[in-house]
């Protein structure tokens, strides 16, 4: 692998692919060569640093990791969660086809429909009213409380679904920050809501705390004997949740084989669910499984999952560059680079390969963004002039929902794009120069500004267009990502399901409660932590 990475090092410098003005220049059906289609999704890649021979050495790459192999492995529920033993099955949860997946040699199918139809009845019955509060009211308001996983897909989700969203309002409580739950149920009348408690361990810490201050709430305002029409669970700890009194024909339930950053897909979905409906909730499955099938079945110059992930190694182990933004120009997709900040640097910050020896690349990058337009007058200017290179990923609807506002998605269009074309064109000195001197500028001062108005551009985008956000459009997107994380997980030889990257903090905060209850001494961590501890009860008290 280390001499493929460096075969293609030399390929960009003796092919100059990093100059992609001169590669457009050079040919003009660069973007039908390097763009590709999965019905109303269109892939557009053609303003990376790639050309035919770089694609050739990265399918060499896929070829050498075992790429494909590794991605029938995960599909047929072998144990590829090396670390946990585990599956790795999301995509049994959105598998419309039906057909049998086995894991150690039983179909999870039955199972994974059955709750699938537990949901929805529950669903319905939320939503028609049929299932009231404690006083015989009608909920309005269902509150999720969960954090990481069980939290971000949902959030995320229901905002970029808000035009299908006719169920309950929905609110989202996950930190442990106490203000963030009582921010919440000053919002909520006990009456008329319904708190779903999400946690596929059911032993986070965040999550158990939010649960029993809500439960708290319940009790306190309706009485104990209402706490079990106000609430519902989602879990893989099915004996945790009955300890915690839920009443147990309103928990839904989870295998270990789908990992907490890909759950949104389970019943970790609920909240999505009440609050679309089970019809909008199945096209958004079908989307996942179509780009499932796509990724499974297309010849790798067509796989879009496949040539987002080998992209963005390319980007990160052969041109180097730290990090990529997530710039959806999307409103309704806000949170949706927050959702890829978990499923990708939780999955793929790692340093050990499979082989439990340390990795020999650089891996996942950081993956950060915010939607369009708001961005441009925020980092953009980072991005156009900064001394890195930060790869862009833009993603936009043809169409918005809101039909009279045509022209505000044209203005939105219209940015998406030339913000995508100034990056790869960019402007030269003489350019800039020009720019000032026709405008009357003299010649020495415009000597002088010229170069702060210079742009390097051959600065690499990718760009996803997708007809409308609707259910099967965004099941369709996230799947893609998911995708792209397995398959540069794949590459870097690392198990993408684990995160035993958020144990220590956790062992440390468990430690550390007692100290800042003032029950136990800071003698014993280091002097900042214990200076911290002493300033922060001194403030306190
Ligand atoms: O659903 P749970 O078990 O409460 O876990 C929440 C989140 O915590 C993590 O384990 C670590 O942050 C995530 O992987 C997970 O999504």
């Amino acid at each position: 692998m280390k001499a493929l990475v460096e075969n293609l090092k030399a390929t960009a410098r003796e092919t100059n692919a990093t100059d992609i003005r001169a590669a457009f220049a050079a040919d003009r059906n660069r973007f039908s060569r390097f763009s590709t289609t999965l019905g109303d999704l269109l892939f557009d890649y053609s303003k990376c640093a790639v050309n035919d021979r770089i694609l050739d050495g990265l399918e060499a790459l896929a070829e050498a990791a075992k790429v494909e192999e590794k991605r029938n492995a995960m599909f047929r529920g072998d144990i590829i969660n090396i670390t946990e033993g585990r599956a790795v099955l999301h995509t049994a949860l959105r598998n419309r086809s039906n057909r049998q997946i086995l894991v150690e040699g039983k179909d999870v199918m039955p199972d994974v429909n059955a709750v699938l139809d537990a949901m929805g009845a529950f669903a319905d019955g939320i939503r028609s009213g049929a299932l009231k509060g404690a006083t015989g009211k009608k909920i309005t308001d269902v509150i999720n409380i969960g954090i990481g996983g069980s939290d971000l897909g949902p959030v995320m989700a229901t905002l970029a679904l808000a035009p299908f969203h006719d169920g309950p309002r929905l609110h989202f409580v996950s930190n442990i920050d106490g203000a963030h739950i009582a921010d919440t149920l000053r919002l909520i009348d006990p009456e008329t809501a319904l708190f779903v408690v999400a946690s596929k361990t059911f032993t986070t810490i965040e999550t158990m705390t939010n649960a029993a201050t809500a439960r708290a709430f319940i009790a306190g305002k309706l009485g104990e004997a209402a706490v079990g029409h106000h609430f519902a669970a989602v879990s893989t700890a099915l004996d945790k949740v009955a300890a915690f009194g839920i009443d147990q024909k309103r928990v839904f339930g989870f295998w270990d084989w789908v990992g907490g950053r890909y759950s949104i897909w389970s019943a970790i979905g609920l909240p999505l669910m009440i609050a679309i409906g089970t019809e909008n909730f199945g096209r958004f499955l079908d989307g996942g499984h179509a780009i499932d099938e796509h990724f499974r079945d297309a010849p790798l110059r067509q796989n879009i999952p496949m040539l987002l992930g080998l992209i963005g190694f390319y980007h990160r182990n052969v041109l180097g560059y730290p990090s990529r933004a997530i710039l959806p120009y999307d409103q309704r997709l806000a949170r949706f680079p927050a959702y890829l900040q978990q499923l990708d640097m939780e999955s793929n910050g790692k340093g050990v390969t499979m082989d439990s020896t340390p990795v020999e690349f650089s891996t996942g990058p950081v993956v950060w963004g915010e939607p369009g337009t708001n961005g441009q007058h925020a980092f953009y200017q980072l991005i156009h002039q900064g001394t890195d290179v930060i790869p862009a990923e833009f993603m936009i609807a043809a169409k918005g929902h809101e039909k009279d506002l045509r022209h505000q998605h044209q203005l939105l269009m219209a940015n998406c794009l030339a913000q995508s074309e100034a990056l790869m064109k960019g402007r030269t000195l003489a350019e800039a120069k020009a720019q000032l001197t026709s405008k009357g500028m003299d010649d020495a001062k415009a000597d002088k500004i010229a170069p702060h108005r210079v742009f390097t551009g051959n600065r690499p985008s990718l760009t996803i267009v997708y007809d409308q956000l609707d259910p099967f459009a965004l099941g369709r997107l996230i799947a893609l990502y998911e995708h792209r994380v397995f398959v540069e997980g794949a590459l870097f030889n690392i198990n993408s399901f684990d995160q035993w990257g958020v144990e220590l903090g956790k062992e440390l905060a468990t430690g550390l409660l007692p100290v800042v209850e003032g029950k136990e001494s800071a003698e014993d961590h280091d002097s900042s932590t214990a200076g911290l501890v002493a300033a922060l009860l001194k403030a306190a008290r």
